[in-house]
């Protein structure tokens, strides 16, 4: 089906080259569908590593910047060629390595091959503006300068599309690359990067370091020679990378967490915002920070939505991801079923009451994985942790309310502000949940999770630095405007 071999051992990447750690030492990537599968062995890099790869980047920035964008936008579209003919043996990669399903991880390897071709045509776009001078013998514009190193901190849920997203529009505007993925998932991220080394991107443009996120992702946020820092993942981690880089005065993107409801109107159509509901909370196993949580029920049509939702809950078919039966793959790592199971726990002891699921599976042949069951509660209160915290698990909290108005006071009652949706006929709720809803994206009878790689992508309060990635917004990250003034 695909060239993906397993149990492989896989360097770094450090100027054009694949160099082991200098210490020598590996660790086994892990297959969370059965944890007895070594899908292949990743590098324990330690801050040497990544000084090395920050030096190349660095070396390398002075002639990448002088190409053309028309030139670099080469190199872009050959990687988007390269990873379209391997995007089975890459998807594979990511299946094995973070179990969402076969066919979620290609839809996502050629969602990073669209990402690659957007960005390989802004080489050919403008970058500034003419403004007029109150001096009439002088031209005024504005030019876009690259920022010169740019540190990627990658989480392993979107193995391939947020290490592209990140890492292409920086290549496009000159800055040159060192990427640190999640550990769980270096595999991917090699195959990502061998397309990029046979698109012939010159030494030093785009590195790979992999190892732990706290030697080298924080070696990373304070190394001096970075110049910027685009994060994705956690809040916790997100802050910390975000105070450091912010110390030394460089500049930074974080894109963190999220709590993302969805509110279903009396006047929605059911099977949609069932089916919307079900695909947003429980597809990738609930691990996207735009991923609903909690669902928002207007109370006339509440009971008749449950019976809806758990007849569809009921029908998920759990499995290891490469089987064409499994709708729901496990989650990612130990650790993330760990967490998930805790805050089921933590849902009962608050005093939801479990509608669905709860569970690991009991069925033997899921035994090896990191598998839980796809989980509804309801009785939920808004003060309770399953209502306010974030839990990347496949967990759905249903709260009634009596109206519109309550529906988006309670959606917007969280610390979070990323994605939010509504089902609803009625134009007039569309706009008072447009005007009203505190979050980055606000879809209207669509799923809160799915973003358009030609749009900005970030949220409000804690989910983002309040920048925005993705779409033409990206430039905004990636270079420093230079106000130019001439005069003969
Ligand atoms: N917004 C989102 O899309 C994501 C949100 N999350 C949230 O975070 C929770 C935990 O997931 P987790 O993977 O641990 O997320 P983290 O925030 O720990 O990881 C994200 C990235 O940061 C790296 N990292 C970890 N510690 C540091 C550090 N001290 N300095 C710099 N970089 C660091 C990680 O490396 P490594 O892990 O390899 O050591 C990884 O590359 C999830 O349950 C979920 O709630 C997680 C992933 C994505
Ligand atoms: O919903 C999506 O497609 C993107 C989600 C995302 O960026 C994330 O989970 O980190």
């Amino acid at each position: 089906m695909s060239a993906f071999q397993l149990e492989q051992t896989y360097n770094n990447f450090i100027n054009g080259e694949w160099v082991k750690a200098a210490s020598g030492k590996t660790e086994p990537s892990i297959n969370p569908a059965n944890r007895n599968e070594v899908v292949g062995h990743v590098p324990a890099s330690g801050v040497e590593d990544l000084n090395q790869a920050v030096a190349a980047a660095k070396a390398a920035a002075k002639s990448w910047r002088r190409l053309t964008g028309a030139e670099r936008g080469n190199f872009l579209f050959q990687a988007a060629n390269v990873l379209e003919r391997r995007a089975n043996e890459v998807a594979e990669a990511m299946t094995r390595e973070m179990g969402k399903t076969f066919p979620e991880a290609k839809g996502e390897t050629m969602r990073g091959v669209a990402i690659l071709r957007y960005y390989a045509g802004e080489g050919m776009r403008k970058t500034g503006d003419v403004i007029p001078s109150t001096d009439s013998e002088a031209l005024m514009f504005t030019t876009r300068v690259p920022l010169g190193v740019v540190g990627v901190i990658a989480p392993w849920n979107f193995p391939v599309a947020i290490p592209i997203w990140k890492a292409a529009p920086a290549l496009i505007y000159g800055n040159t690359v060192v990427l640190k993925p999640a550990q769980e998932t270096a595999v991917t991220a090699a195959k990502v990067l061998e397309c990029f080394e046979e698109a012939g991107l010159p030494a030093g443009v785009l590195n790979l370091v992999c190892g732990k996120g706290s030697v080298i992702g924080s070696a990373l946020a304070e190394h001096p020679d970075v110049n910027g820092i685009t994060f994705t993942g956690s809040n916790e981690v997100g802050k910390r990378v975000g105070a450091a880089v912010l110390a030394r005065g460089a500049k930074y993107q974080l894109e963190m967490g999220g709590k993302n409801p969805v509110i279903i109107a009396a006047d929605a159509d059911l099977d949609l915002a069932v089916e919307g509901t079900i695909s947003g909370g429980l597809k990738s196993t609930g691990q996207k920070c735009t991923a609903t949580s909690r669902v928002i029920i207007e109370r006339k049509v509440y009971d008749a939505f449950k019976e809806k939702l758990l007849a569809k809950v009921e029908e998920i078919r759990l499995g290891d991801g490469m089987s064409g039966g499994s709708w729901m793959g496990p989650c990612a790592s130990e650790g993330q079923l760990n967490t998930v199971l805790s805050y089921i726990q933590k849902g009962q002891d608050e005093g939801a009451v479990l509608l669905a699921g709860g569970n690991r599976p009991d069925s033997p042949e899921l035994a090896e994985g990191f598998y839980v069951q796809p989980t509804v509660f309801e009785g939920v209160e808004s003060h309770m942790s399953i209502a306010r915290e974030e839990i990347f698990g496949p967990v759905l909290a249903l709260m009634p309310v009596d109206s519109i108005e309550k529906a988006i006071a309670l959606a917007n009652d969280s610390d979070y502000g990323l994605s939010a949706s509504i089902y609803t006929q009625n134009v007039g709720s569309m706009l008072s949940f447009i005007r009203d809803m505190d979050a980055g994206l606000v879809r209207i009878n669509a799923e809160t999770a799915g973003v358009e790689l030609q749009a900005p992508f970030g949220g409000m309060k804690m989910s983002s630095s309040h920048s925005r990635e993705q779409g033409q917004a990206a430039i905004e990250f990636f270079t420093a405007i230079k106000t130019v003034f001439v005069k003969s």
